[in-house]
C-alpha cells in the first residue's frame, strides 16, 4: 500500500485507528426514507451515493429492533452501497446478481425494482444462498429467483438475457481489514492471484449473459490494481463493444488509477490489454477509507455500446417468454412430489386465479387415493387451495401475479416461466406464497413479509411501546380483543391474522375468540 499510496499512505495508515462506519439503507419495498425518518430510532445521516443509505452512531445494534424484523431497512456497510446504485436499476429491468450472497446488494436491488421486473440472484456457495435466500424473504422480494450456480451454467440458460448485470466480485478483501480484522489474518499474496483468475471467468460468463445496450457494473472490497484496474482493462481489451461509464461526479469518489497497471504496482508488466483499454479505467472509482466515509470498494461501470433494450414490464416480460417456449422443450423445474394429505381436504371450491377469474371446482376429482398414506394432491389442486386461500385471506389489493411453480408440497410463484430454470440448481424459484398441510393450504411466511395491511383481509397492529410486537417475535401467544382487528369487506375476524407493527407487515397468526396464535416460523424468531 506505501508503493501504491506514496504521500498518501500515512493518511491511509491512520484510518485504521478510526471506528468503522456503520450504516443501514431503508428498504423501499416497505417504508420511503422519509416515513422511516419519522420513525426512526437512530441518528441519521445521510450516504452521499445512496439516497436510501444512512450512517448511524456506532454500537447501536440495528439488528436487534423489531424494525429489522420487520425489514424496514438492511445493515449495510456505507461503502458497500455504492455498486448497486451504479447499477441504476430501473423498474422492469431485468438483473442478474452473480455474486450475491448474503444478499446485501440483491435487496438493494430489489428495492430498486419495485416489484417490477425480474432479479436472478445467485451466489456458488450453498450454505451462503440459504442466507441469501432468507434476505430476499424477510425484505418482501416478490420478483427474485434464488439460484446456487456456476456463472457459466447459468450462461447457458439466460444467453443474452439480462439488462443490468452485478458483479460483486470474490476477491482478496483488502478493503475489509478494519471491519472485520480476521480478514487481514487470512490474507495471503497468492490470494490475489487466485481471485484474479475467478474474476476474470465470471466476468467473461457475465458478457455473455448481457443483451446488447446493457450494464455490468463489477465492484470488489479490495486494492489490488491486479483484482481492480487489470480486470477491468483486459476485459475492455477482449470485449471493444464496452466501454467504462464514469460514476456521477456528486458521489466524490476517488477515480480509478491506470497509473498503477505497471511495475512497480503491479507485480509484472501484462500484456493483456491496450493502452486505450487501461486508459478507461481512470474513469473507474474507488472508495478510500481516509478519503470517504466507509471501508475500501472498487466500482467500474461497463456498458456495452449495442441498441439498448428497452426497460419492459412484468406483463411483457411474461409474454416474451411465453414466446420462446417450445412445445417439446416444456419440462417443469423438477418432478412435482404430489403432496400428501393424511386429511382429505374439503374439496376446493372456487378462488379468485392471478387473472381475478374463479375456477370453480377446478382440481375437483382428481386425488387419488394412495392407500395408507392417505389422499395425495396434485399440481392442480395445490393451485386451487392457493386460490381458495387467496380468495378467502387476501383483499382485491393483493398483488400476487406470477407464474405458479411447484417444489414437492410447496408453491412459488414466478416472475420468470419456469422453462428456463430448466437443469439450474434453484434455491426458490420465486415467491413462496404456502404450502399444502394435513390437507389445508398454509400460508408461507415469505407471503407475510411481502404483503402490507390492507392486503389482507384481517390485519393487527401491535405496539412497540408496551413490548406487544417483540412478544410475537419471540413467538408468543397474544391477547387481542376482536376491536383490535382490522377487517375489511365485513370479514369474520376468525382466520389468519396479517400481523404487523404500525403498516409493516411481521408474519401469520390466527385469531379466535381473543386469542392471537402465533404462526411466526422457529427459525425466524427473536433469540
Ligand atoms: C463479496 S461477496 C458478495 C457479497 C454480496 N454481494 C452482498 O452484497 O451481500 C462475494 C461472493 O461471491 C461468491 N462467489 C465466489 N466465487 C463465485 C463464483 N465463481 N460464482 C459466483 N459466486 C461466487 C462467494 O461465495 C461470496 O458470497
Amino acid at each position: 500500500m506505501q508503493t501504491l499510496l506514496g504521500e498518501e499512505y500515512p493518511d491511509f495508515a491512520a484510518s485504521y485507528d478510526h471506528p468503522r462506519y456503520a450504516g443501514i439503507r431503508i428498504n423501499t419495498l416497505k417504508i420511503s426514507p422519509e416515513a422511516f425518518a419519522k420513525l426512526t430510532p437512530f441518528e441519521l445521516k445521510p450516504v452521499p451515493w445512496c439516497e436510501t443509505g444512512y450512517y448511524i452512531e456506532e454500537g447501536r445494534k440495528p439488528g436487534k429492533h423489531p424494525y429489522y424484523h420487520a425489514g424496514l431497512y438492511y445493515i449495510q456497510e456505507p461503502s458497500a452501497m455504492a455498486p448497486a446504485e451504479a447499477l441504476d436499476v430501473q423498474p422492469g429491468d431485468r438483473v442478474l446478481d452473480l455474486c450475491a450472497a448474503p444478499g446485501g446488494k440483491s435487496t438493494q436491488i430489489a428495492a430498486r425494482l419495485q416489484g417490477q421486473g425480474v432479479l436472478v440472484t445467485n451466489d456458488v456457495s450453498e450454505l451462503r444462498t440459504k442466507a441469501l435466500a432468507k434476505n430476499m424473504e424477510l425484505y418482501g422480494v416478490k420478483n427474485a429467483i434464488v439460484l446456487n450456480e456456476s456463472p457459466e451454467r447459468i450462461l447457458q440458460a439466460f444467453p443474452g438475457y439480462f439488462n443490468k448485470i452485478l458483479i460483486d466480485a470474490p476477491c482478496s478483501g483488502e478493503g475489509m481489514f478494519r471491519k472485520d480484522e480476521d480478514m487481514a489474518r487470512q490474507w495471503e499474496k497468492h490470494s490475489v492471484e487466485v481471485c484474479s483468475v475467478m474474476q476474470r471467468d465470471i466476468l467473461k460468463s457475465a458478457a455473455g449473459m448481457l443483451a446488447p445496450g446493457g450494464t455490468i457494473v463489477y465492484s470488489t472490497c479490495t486494492f489490488a490494481p491486479e483484482e481492480d484496474e487489470a480486470q477491468i482493462a483486459e476485459f475492455l481489451t477482449r470485449h471493444p463493444d464496452f466501454e467504462v461509464v464514469p460514476l456521477p461526479a456528486e458521489w466524490g469518489l476517488a477515480k480509478g488509477r491506470p497509473d498503477w497497471l505497471h511495475p512497480p504496482y503491479m507485480n509484472e508488466e501484462q500484456d493483456v490489454y491496450t493502452d486505450e483499454a487501461a486508459a478507461q479505467t481512470g474513469d473507474t472509482g474507488r472508495l478510500w477509507p481516509h478519503r470517504i466515509k466507509g471501508e475500501g470498494h472498487f466500482v467500474a461501470v461497463l456498458r456495452h455500446t449495442g441498441q439498448p433494450v428497452q426497460a419492459q414490464n412484468a406483463d411483457q416480460i411474461q409474454a416474451q417468454d411465453q414466446d420462446l417456449i417450445q412445445e417439446d422443450s416444456w419440462l417443469p423445474v423438477k418432478p412435482v412430489e404430489p403432496a400428501k394429505l393424511s386429511n382429505p381436504a374439503k374439496p376446493v371450491q372456487s378462488g379468485k386465479s392471478k387473472t381475478g377469474k374463479t375456477d370453480k371446482g377446478k382440481g375437483r376429482g382428481k386425488r387419488q387415493e394412495s392407500g395408507a398414506a392417505g389422499v395425495m394432491l396434485n399440481q392442480e389442486e395445490l393451485l386451487a387451495a392457493w386460490r381458495q386461500f387467496a380468495g378467502q385471506n387476501l383483499s382485491d389489493k393483493a398483488g400476487t401475479a406470477g407464474y405458479p411453480v411447484f417444489f414437492g408440497t410447496n408453491l412459488y410463484l414466478s416472475p420468470l416461466d419456469p422453462y428456463r430454470l430448466n437443469g439450474l440448481k434453484t434455491v426458490r424459484p420465486g415467491w413462496y406464497v404456502g404450502s399444502a398441510k394435513n390437507g389445508r393450504f398454509v400460508p408461507g411466511q415469505p407471503l407475510a413479509a411481502a404483503l402490507r395491511p390492507e392486503e389482507s383481509l384481517r390485519s393487527v397492529r401491535l405496539s412497540l411501546e408496551d413490548g406487544e410486537a417483540v412478544r410475537y417475535l419471540k413467538g408468543e401467544t397474544l391477547q387481542v380483543s376482536e376491536d383490535r382487528l382490522n377487517c375489511l369487506n365485513d370479514s369474520q375476524p376468525k382466520g389468519y391474522v396479517l400481523v404487523g407493527i404500525g403498516d409493516y407487515s411481521l408474519g401469520w397468526a390466527k385469531w379466535q375468540d381473543g386469542m392471537l396464535k402465533n404462526e411466526y416460523p422457529a427459525g425466524w424468531r427473536w433469540t
